[in-house]
């Protein structure tokens, strides 16, 4: 199997300014999951790398950069699921925590549970060694002036990958929505709804407004629709149409299948993505927007 990776930077509005930044950022994680890949890796490897890469990255609400709730604080949710047996792992409402797709894997590998949450989230991530670090690293100046003025951002961050066994993987992180309620578990650390991997279909990662997420599934639901028999791009646009014309809601996301057809799509104006497939990256923010360049030619640019 040839391995292919998507990845999304997250829909909704991105102003003119930041679209270098998330077009840069988007591919940044794409190829590096794509390394991994390509020296035999495997999907789930490739998924934590790149989503790791977009939590580093302050143009992402996800990790550093990651949008303020309520009371001025970053309260992250992440997921990351293996197709191969369905195991997957989050966390919900943790803080200073630099990178908290790492740990949702390591409650995949480390614990009999799939979701912590909170202050345990915290305790588990002290017993695992994982740093905690100050609150404030994770608030950038853009972040704190969107929350005072109660602007939205988008940024949540995902990957999907399927690597050279037919592995598929799934990994979503965000830092939510600006001004939630303290406490607030959005899609992104769901299972089915932030994204859903099953090697029989395919993988899944989502982004958009999370209760509307929540309320249809969508993760779970578009992979539903390629079971049926429909392409990603379908099952894609079927999903997101369903989403917009039953709650309300808009949003986006990135599908593999299991034989490696690819799909990103939404129903926002805007969704920075990034796939390499055949050793080619191809991105974009708009819709109808696809750039391609050979890895080598992006790497050097890089
Ligand atoms: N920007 C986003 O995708 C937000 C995320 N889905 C949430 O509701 O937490």
């Amino acid at each position: 199997m040839k391995p292919v990776i998507v990845v999304h930077g997250g829909a909704g509005r991105i102003f003119k300014d930041r679209e270098e930044g998330a077009r840069s950022g988007v591919t940044r994680a794409a190829l590096k999951g794509y390394s991994i890949l390509k020296q035999g890796g495997n999907a789930l490897d490739a998924v934590e790398e790149a989503v790791t890469s977009m939590e580093d990255d302050p143009h992402f609400n996800a990790g550093c950069g990651s949008v303020l709730n309520e009371k001025g604080e970053v309260e992250m949710d992440a997921i990351i699921m293996d197709g191969k047996n369905l195991a997957s792992g989050a966390v919900s409402a943790v803080k200073c925590i630099a990178n908290p797709i790492k740990l949702a894997r390591l409650v995949m590998e480390k614990t009999e549970h799939m979701l912590l949450t909170d202050h345990g989230a915290n305790l588990f991530a002290k017993a695992m060694g994982v740093p905690e670090i100050p609150g404030e690293k994770l608030i950038t100046e853009r972040s704190r002036e969107r929350w005072s003025k109660n602007l939205e951002d988008p940024g949540t961050v995902g990957a999907v990958a399927i690597d050279n066994e037919g592995n598929v993987a799934c990994a979503t992180s965000t830092g939510g929505l600006t001004n939630k309620l303290v406490g607030r578990v959005g899609d992104s650390a769901c299972i089915g709804s932030g994204g859903y991997a099953d090697n029989h279909v395919g993988a899944s990662s989502t982004t958009g407004h999370g209760e509307s997420m929540m309320k249809v599934v969508l993760a779970r639901l578009l992979l539903y629709h390629m079971e049926q028999g429909m392409s990603p791009v379908e099952a894609a646009d079927t999903a997101l149409n369903y989403m917009k014309t039953r709650v309300g809601g808009l949003g986006g996301v990135i599908v593999v299948s299991n034989s490696g057809d690819w799909a990103a799509r939404f129903s926002t104006k805007q969704m920075s993505w990034a796939t390499v497939k055949d050793d080619q990256l191809q991105y974009g923010i708009y819709t109808g927007e696809i750039h391609t360049s050979s890895v080598a030619e992006a790497l050097e640019s890089k």
